[in-house]
């Protein structure tokens, strides 16, 4: 038994004595089981942690949740091994930074109070840097031209939009833009925002009758920097204030930076007169890192973290995860945690049984938006292009070898795969696989090429 499935059978036991309710989930269902460590003196200590302070003080020696844990323990070890076994609990206080900026509901919804000069009204995250972003070759581009944007605003790349899959740096890049700016020039207005805040901002605006004092907020800003406008889809009222926002910025001089997950005009529902505004400027596709870029990145959080930690190590991590920067963050601050409580050497194998815990095998990660993003790399093709319905051979066919790739690797099932390819029917992916398996047959060039497509992906 492992100590998450220990801390599982002890939960249901503490569930009957303690309940549920606040209890129950802020001082129980909010520890996170670490792992499992024998005593000599034959007990068992299980690892938990906790973000909490208040939470680890009442798990010491002498608290109420202490001593009905050594019941519930007991209670399970003798249900499930017929004997009762000590397991002691040692809960540790592990602070996890806020990263992201704080919600709407958090914010003082006055506007007419908000101010938007300086770093921290315009909530900005100061993580976020150049320094801090590291860009593998497909998106060094886009880093320059943000850094140009920062220098110049309002002058060349305008609007500039970042674009692509969740995770892979937009929003980062897009507040260093805000930062830099900041740093260059502290009387500098800058205002963060997402596509949320606005919709909900200017219907607050419209409710209480405020409408100029949201312009005056949206409008006197040296860069506005709007994140997920992807959003603002088949919101016609809200579109048309972001046109006038849009509009009254740009025609100031002033700079506008927005992120989505797909370019504008793959988006449906979003008006021409808006799609035409968001690509006058320059639009860049932020793309999956390759190894070496992410072993940079995790090399770069360790130093941050003040850790050191191997280069196998980090490239056994970086191997195992292939699914977005933000999901490798996620897994090296679990190893951080595990490193900080046990105190043990980090090696490779230990690494590996971090790795399968938390579900990150090489086996388990392949996923269809690796896929598209291996592919259309490939082909020097967008994603948007794979999901989209274009019917030119150039992009048909890399739409097909994408979905057979997806069909042969993945454990998705044909809807699934049609799903994440745009809404298509499962018969299409049905169609695409059999396509590319029978053209293989006699296509040597075509043949080699998945091949080399499916060795990148599973590199
Ligand atoms: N190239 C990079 N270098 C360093 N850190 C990165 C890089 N790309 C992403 N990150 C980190 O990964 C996390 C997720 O990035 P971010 O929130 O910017 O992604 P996103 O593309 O905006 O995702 P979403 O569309 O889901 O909002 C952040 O903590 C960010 O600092």
């Amino acid at each position: 038994m492992d100590h998450i499935q220990l801390w599982d059978a002890i939960k249901t036991e503490l569930r009957k004595t303690i309940g549920p309710g606040m209890s129950f989930d802020n001082f129980v269902e909010g520890l996170t089981p670490i792992q499992l460590i024998q005593t000599p003196n034959n007990s068992d200590q299980l690892y938990l942690s906790t973000a909490h302070k208040n939470v680890a003080n009442e798990w010491q020696p002498n608290g109420q949740y202490y001593n009905q844990f050594l019941s519930a323990s007991i209670q399970v070890t003798v249900n499930l091994l017929g004997n009762p076994t000590l397991i002691l609990p040692v809960v540790s206080l592990i602070e996890i930074p806020v990263e992201k900026p704080a919600t709407v509901e958090q914010l003082d919804l006055n506007l007419t109070d908000k101010k938007v000069n300086g770093a921290t009204e315009s909530r900005l995250n100061p993580k976020y840097r150049f320094d801090s972003f590291i860009a593998s070759t497909p998106n060094r581009e886009a880093k320059s031209v943000a850094e140009a944007v920062a220098e110049h605003p309002g002058q060349e790349w305008n609007p500039l939009l970042l674009y692509g899959n969740s995770g892979l740096g937009k929003t980062h890049l897009m507040q260093a833009i805000g930062n830099d700016l900041i740093k260059r020039n502290p009387k500098a207005s800058v205002k963060f925002i997402t596509t949320d805040d606005f919709m909900n901002d200017w219907t607050d605006a419209l409710r209480f009758n405020k409408t100029n004092e949201f312009k005056k907020e949206y409008r006197n800003v040296d860069l506005l920097l709007v994140d997920d406008i992807q959003l603002l889809a088949d919101k016609e009222n809200v579109q048309e204030e972001f046109f006038n926002t849009f509009n009254a910025i740009t025609r100031d001089g002033h700079q506008i930076v927005l992120t989505s997950d797909k370019l504008p005009k793959d988006i449906k529902g979003i008006e021409d007169r808006l799609v035409s505004r968001f690509a006058m400027g320059y639009s860049a596709n932020l793309t999956q890192p390759d190894p070496e870029t992410k072993i940079a990145i995790l090399k770069n959080k360790a130093e941050e973290s003040n850790i050191e930690i191997s280069y196998d190590v980090l490239s056994e991590i970086a191997n195992a995860v292939n699914t977005n920067v933000r999901d490798l963050e996620g897994v090296f601050k679990k190893v951080v945690a595990k490193i900080k409580i046990s105190n043990a050497k980090v090696t490779v194998d230990a690494i590996r049984e971090i790795l399968k815990d938390l579900n990150f095998e090489r086996s388990n990660v392949i996923t269809i938006p690796l896929i598209q993003e291996t592919v259309s790399q490939y082909f020097d093709l967008n994603i948007s292009d794979l999901t989209g319905k274009s019917r030119v051979k150039e992009i048909v066919i890399p739409r097909q070898i994408a979905m057979y790739l997806s069909r042969e690797i993945t454990q998705e099932s044909l809807p699934a795969i049609g799903r994440a390819f745009g809404g298509k029917d499962h018969t299409t992916v049905m169609h695409s696989t059999n396509k590319i398996e029978e053209t293989m047959l006699d296509d040597a060039k075509l043949e080699q090429q998945v091949q080399e497509i499916r060795a990148l992906v599973q590199h």
